[in-house]
């Protein structure tokens, strides 16, 4: 049986671990694939972050025509050209995946790069299945585990007599359709609800949660509902029922929601209500692991499994379905692979995120709703765009940051922004928060630049009300 030093699982974040300071060691790296094409280098590359907000870019500039006509500037949407959209996409992406999948088969001389499903056989003992049924063994002194999530799939009668799609499929449609109901108000759903609705679809929301984005500060999760409502039709509190095969292809939703039972004729069901961890599918009782109640690998904060040798990261492990996230761990993971006496723990506080819709939304830290559950003093300011220069200049309305400091310390707690170029506001906040700086001294002690837009950040800052002895 083939025995290597390290088994990685995963080409996505793991995939970055194995540079030449394992020039020593011999390695596997095990990939599935991902998506219809069975891609490699994982979710971000392929299905995810990348080309999502390659969509999302000229979604935005299409979604500014409206906006360009109230400040005087007459633009004319001709139309939008979805296969030459896609095709610039993949065209980009596909050739990046391909190379990488070269060079981890055959840049490195002793790193194989096996293709196909991996499974636990015992401890630190992995069968891989290949596309065509064909199976190796192997065993290793250490495995890395970075095996991703899935779509999480609707269990509905009819769902499997129809098509349904998820972000794996989405993306590489032959045609934009006419009209599309998207299952899910999270992160998914809000971002293809932009980009398709700025692309002309008429698109139809359904959500379980009385609001899109409920996880969000709750200021900002009924903010990003409104919008999503002026924009697609939203319909919140909504439990499936059913969905039917139309003639053409079509599809029929059955939903309950509080105004009783409706049927949703569409084209195309985009379902995205969540994603869940590929750690169900890797027979990790045959290591002693024991998956968390919500389907994860534990770890600790170094990245290790309760079982010696075996570590994990990622979407598999990782309460945070981020690529930022995935990737500090992974260089966790590394370094702590190649110290073995000097380990390294992943930093999670402030954890930021953004959801690239219209508008966009960036947060890290509490919410408003959580400092409140968990009985913290806190205060708190919330800065509206439209009452800062720039924000006069974009005419905006109803975007706001909004923060939570403690009061004691001076220290962020939260940090939530809702409204253009949120994602890239939000950095200064972070910093200060990782770095342990006083909000006061974020405020008063550097120049913010003016009239830019970071002074939605400053206001929010000096609107903090300190108490009078701090
Ligand atoms: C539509 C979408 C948009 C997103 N946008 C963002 C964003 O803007 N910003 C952000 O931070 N995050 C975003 N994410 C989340 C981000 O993509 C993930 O958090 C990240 O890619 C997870 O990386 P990973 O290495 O854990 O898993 P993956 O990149 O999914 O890698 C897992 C790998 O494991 C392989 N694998 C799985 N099971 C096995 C097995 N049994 N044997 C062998 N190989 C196996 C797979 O083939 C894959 O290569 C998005 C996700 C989606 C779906
Ligand atoms: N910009 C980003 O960073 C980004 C973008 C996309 C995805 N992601 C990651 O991928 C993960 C998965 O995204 P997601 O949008 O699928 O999940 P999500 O957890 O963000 O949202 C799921 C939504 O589906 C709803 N829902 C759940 N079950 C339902 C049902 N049966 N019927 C109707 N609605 C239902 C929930 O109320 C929720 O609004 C995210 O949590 C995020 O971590 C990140």
């Amino acid at each position: 049986m083939r025995h290597v030093d390290l088994c990685v699982i995963g080409s996505g974040s793991g995939n970055s671990i194995v540079d030449e300071r394992f020039a020593d060691r011999r390695v596997a790296i095990v990939d599935a694939g991902v998506g219809p094409q069975q891609a490699f280098g994982g979710t971000c590359l392929n299905l995810g972050c990348i080309p999502t907000k390659m969509y999302v870019y000229p979604a935005d500039l299409a979604a500014e025509v409206d906006h360009a006509r109230a400040l005087g500037v007459d633009l004319r949407l001709d139309g939008v050209h979805w296969r030459a959209i896609r095709d610039r996409i993949f065209g980009r992406i596909d050739p990046i995946a391909e190379a990488g999948r070269r060079w981890r088969a055959s840049g490195m001389a002793n790193v194989e790069l096996l293709r196909g499903r991996a499974h636990f056989v015992g401890p630190r003992a992995l069968r891989v299945v290949g596309a065509e049924g064909a199976a190796e063994d192997l065993t290793a002194d250490q495995v890395v585990i970075a095996a991703g999530s899935r779509p999480r799939s609707v269990d509905v009668p009819g769902a499997d007599r129809v098509v349904l799609h998820t972000s794996d499929t989405v993306m590489r449609l032959e045609e934009l359709p006419r009209e599309m109901v998207i299952v899910g108000g999270g992160y998914i759903g809000l971002e293809f609800a932009h980009v398709f609705a700025s692309f002309g679809v008429d698109v139809t929301i359904l959500n379980r949660a009385g609001m899109l984005l409920r996880k969000e500060d709750e200021d900002v999760a009924l903010r990003a509902t409104q919008v999503a409502s002026q924009r697609c039709h939203v319909h919140l509190q909504q439990h499936l029922d059913a969905f039917e095969p139309l003639d053409g292809g079509r599809i029929r939703v059955r939903a309950t929601g509080p105004s009783g039972p409706r049927a949703y004729d569409t084209d195309l069901v985009l379902v995205a209500i969540g994603r869940i961890p590929n750690g169900d599918r890797l027979g990790v009782e045959a290591t002693g692991l024991t998956l968390t109640p919500d389907g994860r690998i534990p770890v600790d904060e170094h990245q290790r499994t309760p079982v010696e040798g075996i570590w994990a990261l990622g979407d598999v492990s990782s309460p945070y379905l981020l690529k930022h996230v995935a990737n500090a761990e992974a260089r966790t993971v590394q370094h702590n692979l190649l110290h073995p006496d000097d380990l390294v723990a992943t930093d999670h506080r402030f954890v930021p995120h953004a959801v690239f819709g219209s508008p966009q939304i960036a947060a890290t830290g509490l919410t408003e709703q959580e400092a409140r559950g968990r009985g913290l003093r806190y205060i708190t300011a919330t800065q509206d765009y439209r009452d800062v220069a720039y924000g006069w200049a974009m005419e905006d309305d109803g975007h706001f940051c909004k923060l939570l400091a403690d009061p004691a310390t001076g220290q962020l707690l939260g940090a939530h922004i809702i409204g253009p170029q949120a994602s890239v506001l939000l950095q200064p906040l972070v910093q200060a928060a990782a770095l342990g700086l006083d909000l006061r001294t974020l405020a008063r002690s550097q120049y913010w630049i003016h009239p830019a837009l970071t002074e939605v950040v400053e206001n929010a800052l000096l609107a903090l009300p300190w108490p009078e002895a701090a």
